[in-house]
């Protein structure tokens, strides 16, 4: 056996084991304890220095090396001075079977590292989505991770990182894998205009893009691509709300112009001319401070303008009067259908995404409990929405200051609807317990501010409270799985996206050059 360290003490959930010598065992590095009838696989967690020497000696040899450059050593140093590792049991796998462990592994028994032979019981292919391998520290093991797609879709996922840990290359490797079957229909609003491919590599390069992906961007849409704009018409008071600040009196006149104006409310709200009010009984409803206020504010967030003749026109081509009248219910359509929508938001401020996301995520939410009450949810494909930087609509103060949203709504109750988030964010903390408890499934990547690792142990669906230091040392595209659909808390490697193509390519299931053309 390929012996890297021997059990010397500690109780359940803190094991100590010496480390044997010339190996290095590191934080998150898995290990094996081979039993009767069953292996147990340990994880790593702590590492400090052990020593027989007392620790006056040991400064005092310390102190004739270096001062005196003295070559004054230990005899067999290997046995008075070396590493204990802190271990916690992971799981125990009996018959290929895998249960909680509830005992120790055999007292001075002796452990080997992981191996992917061990891991043979992970479930691969399917309906299942492909996340990344098995990572024994910074190891990484041949044994691939696949999650239960429409599990983890409904049950919400969260992605948390800060900056450059490889967010959005975690979010591209789950796309890519969502296109291969029709299981889960996503909205993706895509703020960087990233995920489709116009520059490098992108969804764009699968081979099913052309039957999977859809791309909307208001800014020259390549060919098969649709062009984005979202018809005022569309919009509902309710859309404003949990995303912009708007003053009771603000939100009154949405309703009141909506209640009188149907699906031309937003335009007559935008182009009524306040110098023009009539002191008639419908007009004291609404203050003109509060409508001009009103105007101003909904000018800037949507980028329209009024020119000559109270015409109202949109200046970046997103929010229009004419065009773009079936845009949200199309894209809802894909969704239906089991398809990536990436919608490029790129051109708009961050409201305006949010007001544009919530014009479609309600529409669909409103949809699929349509079908839950005509008896047809089962037969429909799980729905979610990928939300970078998610406290914008989910975060604490945007719930308690303004109204609710469409996504905190998916984000409580939209699993019963088999519709579900993936909210991607560098600030947990900042996203309500209850919510964050909610996201059954957290794909934890690198973070060094301990406020954030915190927020995501305290809501993790296993027991990471020994992982602070784990998670801190992650590195770009190295991440620990915690799920109610996973057996154990699974520390993972991410593969580099572009990797992936090439795999693809390489395998004829991608082609390597030129974009697909997709309807
Ligand atoms: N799985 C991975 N393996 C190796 N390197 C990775 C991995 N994921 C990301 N990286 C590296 O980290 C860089 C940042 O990745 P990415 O843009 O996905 O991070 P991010 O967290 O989304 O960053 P930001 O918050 O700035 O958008 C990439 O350019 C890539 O070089």
């Amino acid at each position: 056996m390929d012996v890297v360290g021997q059990v010397v003490g500690g109780g359940f959930g803190d094991i100590l084991i010496r480390q044997k010598s010339g190996r290095r065992l590191e934080v998150g590095s898995l290990l094996v304890s081979e039993e009767d009838d069953s292996i147990l696989i340990l994880e790593v967690f702590g590492l400090e220095y052990g020593s027989q020497i007392q620790d006056g000696m040991r400064q005092m040899v310390s102190g004739v090396q270096l001062e005196r450059e003295g070559d004054m050593r230990f005899y067999e140093g290997e046995f008075v001075h070396y590493v204990l590792a802190r271990v916690k049991p992971l799981a125990r796998i009996s018959g290929g079977k895998v249960s909680i462990p509830k005992s120790l592994p055999t007292f001075f028994g002796r452990l080997r590292p992981i191996s992917a032979g061990d891991l043979e019981f992970m479930k691969k292919g399917g309906d299942r989505i492909f996340v990344g391998r098995i990572r024994s520290g910074s190891e990484v093991l041949e044994t691939e991770v696949w999650l239960p797609a429409e599990d983890v879709f409904s049950h919400h996922i969260l992605i948390p990182a800060t900056t450059g840990r490889g967010k959005s290359n975690l979010v591209k490797t789950i796309l890519w894998h969502s296109l291969c079957s029709n299981r889960v229909g996503i909205l993706v609003l895509d703020a960087h205009d990233e995920y489709y491919g116009r520059r490098g590599d992108g969804l764009s390069v699968h081979q099913r893009a052309g039957e999977n992906l859809v791309y909307y961007t208001p800014d020259r849409p390549p060919p098969g691509a649709h062009s984005l704009s979202i018809n005022l018409a569309s919009i509902l008071p309710e859309h404003f709300e949990g995303i912009t600040d708007l003053s009771d009196a603000q939100s009154q006149a949405l309703r009141v112009f909506h209640g009188r104006f149907k699906e031309e409310w937003l335009t007559r709200i935008l182009t009524e001319d306040p110098a023009k009010r009539s002191e008639g009984a419908r007009d004291k409803e609404i203050k003109t401070g509060t409508l001009v206020a009103l105007q101003r504010k909904l000018k800037l967030m949507l980028d329209l303008e009024i020119v000559e003749g109270r015409q109202l026109v949109s200046r970046n081509g997103f929010f229009d009067v004419t065009k773009g009248a079936t845009t949200a219910r199309d894209i809802i359509g894909h969704i239906e259908q089991g398809k990536v929508v990436v919608m490029d938001t790129s051109r708009l401020g961050s409201e305006a995404e949010l007001v544009a996301g919530n014009v479609i995520a309600a529409g669909l939410l409103d949809r699929y409990k349509q079908y839950k009450a005509s008896g047809q949810l089962d037969r429909m494909p799980v729905a979610s929405i990928v939300i970078e930087e998610a406290p914008r609509v989910i975060g604490e103060d945007v719930l308690s200051s303004k109204n609710s949203n469409v996504y905190a709504t998916i984000a409580r109750e939209g699993r019963k609807f088999k519709v579900g988030l993936v909210a991607v964010t560098q600030l947990s903390s900042a996203i309500p317990r209850a919510i964050l408890a909610n996201m059954n499934t957290k794909i934890i990547l690198g973070n060094e501010m301990k406020q954030e690792r915190e927020a995501v142990i305290a809501s993790a669906s296993q027991d990471l409270s020994d992982d602070d230091r784990n998670i801190a040392s992650l590195d770009k595209g190295e991440a620990i799985i915690t799920s109610i659909f996973v057996p154990f808390a699974m520390p993972i490697k991410i593969p580099l996206f572009d990797e992936i193509v090439k795999g693809a390519s390489r395998a004829g299931d991608a082609p390597a050059k030129k974009p697909r053309v997709f309807g």
